[in-house]
Protein backbone atom coordinates (compact mmCIF):
# COMPACT_ATOMS: atom_id res chain seq x y z
CA UNK A 1 0.00 0.00 0.00
CA UNK A 2 1.50 3.34 -0.91
CA UNK A 3 1.68 6.11 2.11
CA UNK A 4 0.09 10.05 1.56
CA UNK A 5 2.70 12.31 0.08
CA UNK A 6 4.68 14.09 2.82
CA UNK A 7 3.98 17.47 3.31
CA UNK A 8 6.82 19.69 1.96
CA UNK A 9 5.62 22.95 1.45
CA UNK A 10 3.55 25.52 3.91
CA UNK A 11 0.16 25.83 2.01
CA UNK A 12 -0.29 29.55 1.00
CA UNK A 13 -2.60 31.88 -1.91
CA UNK A 14 -0.45 33.00 -5.03
CA UNK A 15 -3.26 34.99 -6.32
CA UNK A 16 -7.16 36.35 -6.17
CA UNK A 17 -9.21 36.74 -9.56
CA UNK A 18 -12.46 38.05 -9.24
CA UNK A 19 -14.53 36.09 -12.05
CA UNK A 20 -17.83 37.84 -10.95
CA UNK A 21 -19.04 40.49 -8.28
CA UNK A 22 -22.24 41.61 -7.73
CA UNK A 23 -23.27 44.18 -4.66
CA UNK A 24 -23.18 41.74 -1.81
CA UNK A 25 -21.43 39.05 -2.95
CA UNK A 26 -18.06 37.58 -5.14
CA UNK A 27 -16.74 34.69 -6.64
CA UNK A 28 -12.98 34.40 -6.75
CA UNK A 29 -10.90 31.92 -8.36
CA UNK A 30 -8.12 31.70 -5.88
CA UNK A 31 -4.73 30.23 -6.92
CA UNK A 32 -2.67 28.53 -4.12
CA UNK A 33 -0.02 26.05 -3.12
CA UNK A 34 -1.12 22.61 -1.31
CA UNK A 35 0.90 20.90 1.18
CA UNK A 36 2.68 18.92 -1.44
CA UNK A 37 3.83 22.10 -3.27
CA UNK A 38 1.44 21.49 -6.22
CA UNK A 39 -0.37 24.66 -7.38
CA UNK A 40 -3.82 24.80 -7.59
CA UNK A 41 -6.83 26.62 -7.89
CA UNK A 42 -10.15 26.66 -5.98
CA UNK A 43 -13.58 28.75 -6.35
CA UNK A 44 -14.38 30.76 -3.59
CA UNK A 45 -17.18 33.15 -2.51
CA UNK A 46 -16.48 36.14 -0.36
CA UNK A 47 -19.01 39.11 1.13
CA UNK A 48 -18.46 42.53 -0.39
CA UNK A 49 -19.09 44.16 2.79
CA UNK A 50 -16.18 42.84 5.32
CA UNK A 51 -14.62 45.85 7.67
CA UNK A 52 -11.72 45.72 8.26
CA UNK A 53 -10.41 43.92 10.66
CA UNK A 54 -13.75 42.27 11.96
CA UNK A 55 -15.67 39.44 11.23
CA UNK A 56 -18.55 39.71 8.57
CA UNK A 57 -21.54 39.17 10.90
CA UNK A 58 -22.64 38.02 14.42
CA UNK A 59 -24.93 35.70 15.47
CA UNK A 60 -26.68 36.06 19.15
CA UNK A 61 -27.78 33.21 21.67
CA UNK A 62 -29.91 35.61 23.60
CA UNK A 63 -31.06 33.43 26.48
CA UNK A 64 -34.64 35.07 27.65
CA UNK A 65 -34.33 34.91 31.28
CA UNK A 66 -37.96 35.38 33.69
CA UNK A 67 -39.23 35.14 37.00
CA UNK A 68 -41.05 31.73 37.26
CA UNK A 69 -40.46 31.30 33.72
CA UNK A 70 -37.81 28.55 32.16
CA UNK A 71 -34.71 29.95 30.44
CA UNK A 72 -35.60 30.25 26.81
CA UNK A 73 -33.32 30.90 23.85
CA UNK A 74 -34.68 33.69 21.48
CA UNK A 75 -34.84 32.25 17.92
CA UNK A 76 -35.71 33.69 14.58
CA UNK A 77 -37.65 32.19 11.35
CA UNK A 78 -37.04 33.64 8.30
CA UNK A 79 -37.83 33.30 4.70
CA UNK A 80 -34.32 32.53 3.40
CA UNK A 81 -33.69 33.09 -0.48
CA UNK A 82 -30.89 31.18 -0.77
CA UNK A 83 -32.77 28.30 0.28
CA UNK A 84 -35.84 28.98 -1.08
CA UNK A 85 -37.45 28.17 2.54
CA UNK A 86 -38.21 29.36 6.18
CA UNK A 87 -34.85 29.03 8.26
CA UNK A 88 -34.82 28.52 11.88
CA UNK A 89 -31.51 30.70 13.46
CA UNK A 90 -30.13 32.69 15.93
CA UNK A 91 -30.79 36.18 15.67
CA UNK A 92 -27.85 37.39 13.55
CA UNK A 93 -26.16 39.69 11.11
CA UNK A 94 -23.68 41.99 9.36
CA UNK A 95 -21.30 43.78 11.49
CA UNK A 96 -21.17 47.60 10.30
CA UNK A 97 -18.78 49.51 9.56
CA UNK A 98 -16.75 51.04 12.61
CA UNK A 99 -19.03 48.30 15.01
CA UNK A 100 -18.31 45.87 17.71
CA UNK A 101 -19.06 42.80 17.70
CA UNK A 102 -20.50 42.90 21.00
CA UNK A 103 -22.58 46.54 19.80
CA UNK A 104 -23.82 44.87 16.49
CA UNK A 105 -25.41 42.08 18.58
CA UNK A 106 -27.21 44.18 20.63
CA UNK A 107 -28.09 46.51 17.64
CA UNK A 108 -29.30 43.47 15.44
CA UNK A 109 -31.10 41.64 18.29
CA UNK A 110 -33.06 44.45 19.09
CA UNK A 111 -33.90 45.12 15.14
CA UNK A 112 -35.35 41.08 14.83
CA UNK A 113 -36.39 40.37 18.01
CA UNK A 114 -37.43 44.13 19.72
CA UNK A 115 -35.60 42.78 22.84
CA UNK A 116 -33.14 44.53 24.59
CA UNK A 117 -30.16 42.78 26.01
CA UNK A 118 -26.69 42.41 27.62
CA UNK A 119 -24.12 40.84 26.46
CA UNK A 120 -22.41 38.10 28.57
CA UNK A 121 -19.83 36.58 26.24
CA UNK A 122 -18.16 36.53 22.51
CA UNK A 123 -16.36 33.74 20.83
CA UNK A 124 -13.05 34.50 18.60
CA UNK A 125 -13.94 34.88 15.02
CA UNK A 126 -14.75 31.82 13.44
CA UNK A 127 -15.53 30.23 10.58
CA UNK A 128 -19.11 29.13 8.70
CA UNK A 129 -18.34 27.12 5.67
CA UNK A 130 -14.52 26.97 4.45
CA UNK A 131 -15.24 25.01 1.63
CA UNK A 132 -17.05 27.66 0.01
CA UNK A 133 -16.02 30.76 1.45
CA UNK A 134 -14.45 32.86 3.64
CA UNK A 135 -17.31 34.31 5.65
CA UNK A 136 -16.61 34.33 9.52
CA UNK A 137 -18.84 35.15 12.40
CA UNK A 138 -18.54 36.25 15.92
CA UNK A 139 -20.89 34.49 18.46
CA UNK A 140 -22.39 36.55 21.10
CA UNK A 141 -23.85 35.26 23.96
CA UNK A 142 -26.55 38.19 25.65
CA UNK A 143 -29.24 37.71 28.58
CA UNK A 144 -32.30 39.49 28.29
CA UNK A 145 -33.94 40.49 31.41
CA UNK A 146 -37.35 39.38 30.31
CA UNK A 147 -38.84 41.09 33.67
CA UNK A 148 -38.13 44.60 32.68
CA UNK A 149 -40.41 46.60 31.80
CA UNK A 150 -38.86 47.20 28.31
CA UNK A 151 -38.68 43.79 27.77
CA UNK A 152 -42.35 42.62 28.25
CA UNK A 153 -43.91 43.68 25.07
CA UNK A 154 -40.86 43.78 22.31
CA UNK A 155 -41.74 45.31 19.26
CA UNK A 156 -39.08 44.23 16.30
CA UNK A 157 -38.58 46.45 13.55
CA UNK A 158 -38.83 43.41 10.89
CA UNK A 159 -42.20 42.58 9.82
CA UNK A 160 -40.24 39.47 8.10
CA UNK A 161 -39.02 37.92 10.84
CA UNK A 162 -41.30 35.34 13.17
CA UNK A 163 -40.17 35.15 16.69
CA UNK A 164 -39.97 31.66 18.48
CA UNK A 165 -39.07 31.45 22.37
CA UNK A 166 -37.33 27.71 22.89
CA UNK A 167 -36.86 26.22 25.95
CA UNK A 168 -33.39 26.04 27.03
CA UNK A 169 -33.59 22.71 28.49
CA UNK A 170 -35.90 20.81 25.74
CA UNK A 171 -34.06 22.92 22.74
CA UNK A 172 -33.27 19.87 21.07
CA UNK A 173 -36.78 18.59 21.15
CA UNK A 174 -38.68 21.65 19.68
CA UNK A 175 -36.45 21.81 17.12
CA UNK A 176 -37.32 18.16 16.28
CA UNK A 177 -40.76 19.10 16.75
CA UNK A 178 -41.10 22.17 14.54
CA UNK A 179 -39.26 20.20 11.70
CA UNK A 180 -41.97 17.75 12.13
CA UNK A 181 -45.53 20.31 11.63
CA UNK A 182 -43.36 22.65 8.98
CA UNK A 183 -41.14 22.38 6.24
CA UNK A 184 -37.90 24.82 7.86
CA UNK A 185 -34.57 23.73 7.52
CA UNK A 186 -32.31 24.43 10.48
CA UNK A 187 -29.08 26.43 10.77
CA UNK A 188 -26.23 23.94 11.61
CA UNK A 189 -24.90 26.07 14.65
CA UNK A 190 -28.28 25.93 16.28
CA UNK A 191 -28.74 22.32 15.91
CA UNK A 192 -25.11 21.31 17.22
CA UNK A 193 -26.13 23.84 20.36
CA UNK A 194 -29.14 21.94 20.57
CA UNK A 195 -27.40 18.48 21.23
CA UNK A 196 -24.67 19.78 23.45
CA UNK A 197 -27.60 21.50 25.45
CA UNK A 198 -29.13 17.98 25.64
CA UNK A 199 -26.17 16.20 26.54
CA UNK A 200 -25.67 19.34 29.18
CA UNK A 201 -29.11 18.39 30.51
CA UNK A 202 -29.75 14.87 30.28
CA UNK A 203 -31.40 14.49 33.85
CA UNK A 204 -33.68 11.07 33.85
CA UNK A 205 -35.49 11.76 37.03
CA UNK A 206 -36.18 15.39 36.97
CA UNK A 207 -39.32 16.91 37.69
CA UNK A 208 -40.99 19.12 35.40
CA UNK A 209 -42.34 21.99 37.11
CA UNK A 210 -41.55 25.15 35.49
CA UNK A 211 -43.88 27.14 32.79
CA UNK A 212 -42.56 27.55 29.68
N1 LIG B 1 -26.12 37.66 -0.12
C1 LIG B 1 -26.96 38.70 -0.07
N2 LIG B 1 -27.72 39.02 -1.11
C2 LIG B 1 -28.56 40.06 -1.11
O1 LIG B 1 -29.23 40.30 -2.11
N3 LIG B 1 -28.68 40.85 -0.01
C3 LIG B 1 -27.94 40.58 1.07
C4 LIG B 1 -27.05 39.50 1.08
N4 LIG B 1 -26.45 39.47 2.30
C5 LIG B 1 -26.94 40.48 3.00
N5 LIG B 1 -27.84 41.15 2.27
C6 LIG B 1 -28.58 42.33 2.68
C7 LIG B 1 -29.95 42.06 3.22
C8 LIG B 1 -30.12 43.12 4.29
O2 LIG B 1 -30.81 44.22 3.73
C9 LIG B 1 -28.72 43.57 4.62
C10 LIG B 1 -28.30 43.28 6.01
O3 LIG B 1 -28.53 41.97 6.33
P1 LIG B 1 -28.39 41.53 7.86
O4 LIG B 1 -29.69 41.72 8.55
O5 LIG B 1 -27.27 42.24 8.49
O6 LIG B 1 -28.05 40.03 7.80
P2 LIG B 1 -29.04 38.82 7.73
O7 LIG B 1 -29.98 38.90 8.92
O8 LIG B 1 -28.14 37.63 7.84
O9 LIG B 1 -29.77 38.89 6.44
O10 LIG B 1 -27.86 42.92 3.74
Amino acid sequence: MSSPPKPTTIPHIVKEEVIASGKWLKLEKTTYVDPVGNTRTWETTKRTTRQANAADGVGIIALLKRTLHKDCVVMVKQFRPPMGCCTLEFPAGLIDEGESAEIAALRELKEETGYKGEVVGVTPVTCLDPGLSNCTTQIVMVNINGDDLENTNPTQQLEFVEVLLLPLDEFQREIDDLMKKEKIVVDSKVYIYGMGMSQAFFKPNELRVLKQ
